[in-house]
């Protein structure tokens, strides 16, 4: 030993090196090996509080889940040993027990949420959709649904020609005889061109069966934090259909079809918000049939859309938001009737940003200082721009109203708009996507029978000749007096507008709650508001507009501003013609329209006698917005000299919604000029007296509390004692193609619907009540 010791002492440090690396090495490299699991382990350990998943019982079952139980060899599943799964599954190890209690330490990667590869890369030339149809069934009415949607939908895959040439015959699948595994923790591997497409054909019952068992596997999947929280991403889509039983569930409320929503939910979250097309439902004691067709029609589109490589279609990825969150209300809560849901609020991002968004009226002025030659000049606009060069009289250009590049398109494209042609848009409104997810329509249907659903908002024209203190719009839309740019033709708007509608309702076929029966009456336009920005009589071409509504059988609804009276006087008939009334004297309507012309009183009182001659041709409304501070304190007996002198059918009365933009503050507007319902309702009653006091025959008929509205009624719209404000969409058009004269009275509809009169809050009891968040809601909170 002491002569080992004394010749290592005698090593020089390269011969020490060469006798000792082996060991020195090893050591190092364990040392670092422990340290570095230690840091794993501590970042592990942290990794579930941490995550996004839900403390539920279900992630904690997970954690301690006995991995060496034969039993439950989910670790052998999930690391794909027994199965052909595809290839993007999470595959986490287990390592170590700790110890009785504790749960266990996982390690390995929990991979990071991807885009669905697969389905991204869909390659309509080659590639191939194999759709699978799962059901459930108990008594056998979902098994001889299902088998007969698969007969129905090869024999339509059979016969169509080769746009469906790379659609596979769909197979059926029972959910009680499948591997659940095989299926819903990743889609089957199968054959690398073949893209999986799941329909689901589902039943519901309020008792333990097999879609108890199917529903958990579907919420464990989600919460196994070891697995990517959307592992059937590579799905191409799905989309459910449930069958129950409104006798004894009458309502969703309470049942119907619960556990099919159930399934809708899980799989949006699962694919990653892969839902190809909206919930579909129906009885079986009577819509079944009928519905599952509509849904299979809608799904064959969908077929289409992805054979023909445009994935999904239009609209977001997919599907909607699979946290079923109403975020993009909280945008919209701003836009409390879709009349006025064109708000400036971008205006005011515009502004803090330092955006320009400029007037077309203080545009054109611009240019007049840049350039006297451009001054404006006497225009006949009966004639059309051509579609390839604009109309250029004295060889001045004309310009367009909201040309693309101008900030104004910016504006108004960034808030939704669609804008058609050059002065036209549509947008969809906040009530419309309400109704497609059964959330409630606007007051329209408690007072008209308007389903929003069915309803088309928009304008020929953006631009508008006042500067209302209360208008969200102000700021980004143009404005001006006199019609001075181009003109484009009325077919090409109607077809604009009617797409960009469509297309905006095809994007809600994804979103969560938006239910398939909704989206199909959806695809055909009923209603139409001419109201959304601008004014629309100022179209030189409106009557040629409002015919072709009406030719296609879609009513017209139309508001204007009391400042056009020749363009009114020549107004052909609509289904309900609006006036608003802002103010009832002179210097309160100045003080809150801020119109530009002139004369904008005397325009205003030939507005209103116009008004009362059409009163027996159709349905005319003045619509108040009562702002406090401006134009509701003493004004009552005003206005009710004003209703004296059109008497107009109804009076609609709604609060001001605040927007808060920098306009309406500089116009001295803020939440205080915000009335409250009660104080809505007081107005309401004053002037119901104050018009009894003059011997004029109104009433209060109904009442739509959510949206703040009161609607009046003279009494012609009585019958039997009860009020009719409702209209008969049917009996308008057949009195307008009689082609002989008529009268509101002759298209009056049934009696207002009992919830919606005054005094019931206007509620219609069918819709669920949801609060911004989405939320579930009290009735009794209106
Ligand atoms: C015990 C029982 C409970 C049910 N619960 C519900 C329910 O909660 N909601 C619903 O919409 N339908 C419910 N139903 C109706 C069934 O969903 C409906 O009859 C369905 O078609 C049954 O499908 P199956 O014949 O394939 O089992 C229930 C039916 C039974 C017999
Ligand atoms: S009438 Fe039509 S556009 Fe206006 S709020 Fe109702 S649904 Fe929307």
């Amino acid at each position: 030993m002491e002569n080992m010791a004394s010749s290592e002492l005698h090593m020089n440090p390269l011969e020490i090196w060469h006798a000792y690396r082996l060991p020195l090495i090893l050591g190092i490299f364990i040392i670092l090996t422990l340290i570095k699991s230690e840091l794993t382990l501590r970042q592990r350990h942290k990794g579930p509080s941490a995550s996004s998943l839900p403390g539920s019982p279900n992630t904690i079952d997970k954690n301690t889940l006995d991995w060496s139980s034969p039993k439950t060899d989910v670790g052998a599943k999930l690391r794909g040993l027994d199965d052909d799964h595809v290839e993007n599954v999470t595959i986490i190890a287990p390592t170590k027990v700790l110890g009785k209690g504790i749960p266990k330490r996982i390690t390995g990667n929990k991979s990071v949420r991807k885009a669905a590869t697969r389905a991204a890369s869909f390659d309509n030339g080659k590639d191939k959709v194999q759709p699978l149809v799962f059901y459930s069934s108990l008594l056998g009415t979902t098994k001889t649904t299902a088998s007969e949607f698969v007969k129905a939908l090869n024999s339509w895959r059979n016969s169509s020609d080769a746009e469906t040439f790379n659609l596979l015959e769909a197979k059926l699948h029972d959910l009680s005889e499948i591997e659940l595994d095989d299926y819903f923790i990743s889609p089957p591997k199968g054959e690398l061109d073949i893209k999986y497409f799941y329909l689901m054909i589902i039943p519901s019952y309020n008792i333990d069966t097999i879609m108890n068992t199917f529903l958990e596997h579907l919420q464990e999947t989600h919460n196994d934090f070891r697995i990517d929280t959307a592992p059937l991403e590579a799905l191409l889509g799905y989309s459910v259909f449930g069958l129950g039983d409104l006798e004894g569930w009458p309502t969703e409320e309470e049942g119907f079809c619960s556990q099919a929503k159930e399934v809708d939910k899980w799989l949006a979250r699962l694919t990653g918000k892969k839902r190809a097309f909206p919930l579909g439902m129906g009885d079986v004691k009577s819509d079944a049939t009928e519905r599952l067709q509509e849904w299979r029609f809608g799904v064959q589109e969908v077929f289409l859309e992805i054979l023909s490589g445009r994935g999904l279609g239009d609209g977001v990825v997919g599907s909607g938001d699979p946290v079923e969150s109403d975020e993009e209300d909280a945008v919209e809560e701003e836009e409390e009737d879709g009349d006025e849901a064109v708000e400036g609020a971008s205006r005011t991002r515009e502004a803090a940003r330092g955006k320009r968004v400029d007037d077309v009226e203080d545009l054109g002025l611009m240019i007049q200082k840049e350039s006297p030659s451009s001054s404006l000049v006497p225009i006949d606009f009966t004639a059309y721009k051509s579609s390839n060069h604009s109309i250029r009289p004295n060889s001045v250009q004309i310009k367009e109203m909201v040309p693309k590049s101008s900030p104004t398109y910016a504006a108004l494209t960034k808030q939704g708009y669609t804008i058609v042609g050059s002065h036209s848009g549509v947008k969809i409104c906040r009530w419309t996507k309400s109704a497609l997810r059964g959330r409630g329509s606007c007051y329209k249907f408690s007072f008209y029978g308007i389903k929003s659903h069915l309803c088309m908002e928009t304008t020929p024209s953006l631009s508008c000749s006042n500067k209302c203190v209360f208008c969200w719009r102000h700021g980004t839309n143009p404005v001006g007096t006199t019609w001075r740019w181009v003109v484009d033709p009325p077919e090409e708007i109607f077809k604009g507008v009617k797409e960009g509608h469509y297309k905006k309702i095809k994007m809600m076929k994804g979103v969560p709650g938006v239910r398939a029966e909704r989206f199909a009456e959806a695809m055909r336009i009923r209603h139409c508001a001419l109201s959304l920005v601008g004014e629309p009589i100022f179209y030189p071409h409106i009557n040629e507009f409002t015919t072709m509504l009406h030719k296609e059988h879609i009513s017209s609804f139309l508001v204007c501003n009391a400042q056009h009276p020749d363009q009114l006087a020549a107004l052909k008939p609509v289904t309900q013609l609006y006036v608003s009334i802002d103010a009832s004297n002179r210097e309160s309507l100045r003080k809150i329209d801020r119109p530009l012309h002139r004369d904008f009183w005397e325009r205003f009182q030939r507005c209103l006698e116009i008004l009362r001659e059409k009163r027996f041709q159709q349905r005319t409304v003045f619509r108040l917005t009562l702002v406090k501070g401006f134009n509701v304190e003493d004004e009552v007996e005003g206005y009710a000299d004003l209703v004296a002198r059109s008497l107009p059918c109804f009076v609609e009365i709604k609060g001001v919604t605040y927007c808060g933009t920098s306009t309406s503050s500089s116009a001295g507007l803020t939440m205080q000029n915000v009335p409250f319902y009660a104080e809505v309702t007081e107005f309401v009653t004053a002037l119901n007296d104050a018009l009894a006091k003059r011997g004029l025959e109104y009433g209060i008929a109904a009442e739509h509390a959510h949206s703040c509205c009161v609607l009046l009624a003279s009494t012609r719209f009585r019958r039997d004692g009860k009020w009719c404000t409702l209209i008969d969409y049917d009996k308008f058009f057949e009195c307008l193609e009689s082609g002989k004269s008529f009268m509101p009275e002759d298209y009056m509809g049934p009696p207002t619907p009992e919830w919606a009169l005054w005094g019931n809050g206007g509620f219609n009891p069918e819709d669920e009540r949801v609060d911004r968040k989405g939320r579930k809601k009290e009735i009794a909170e209106i």
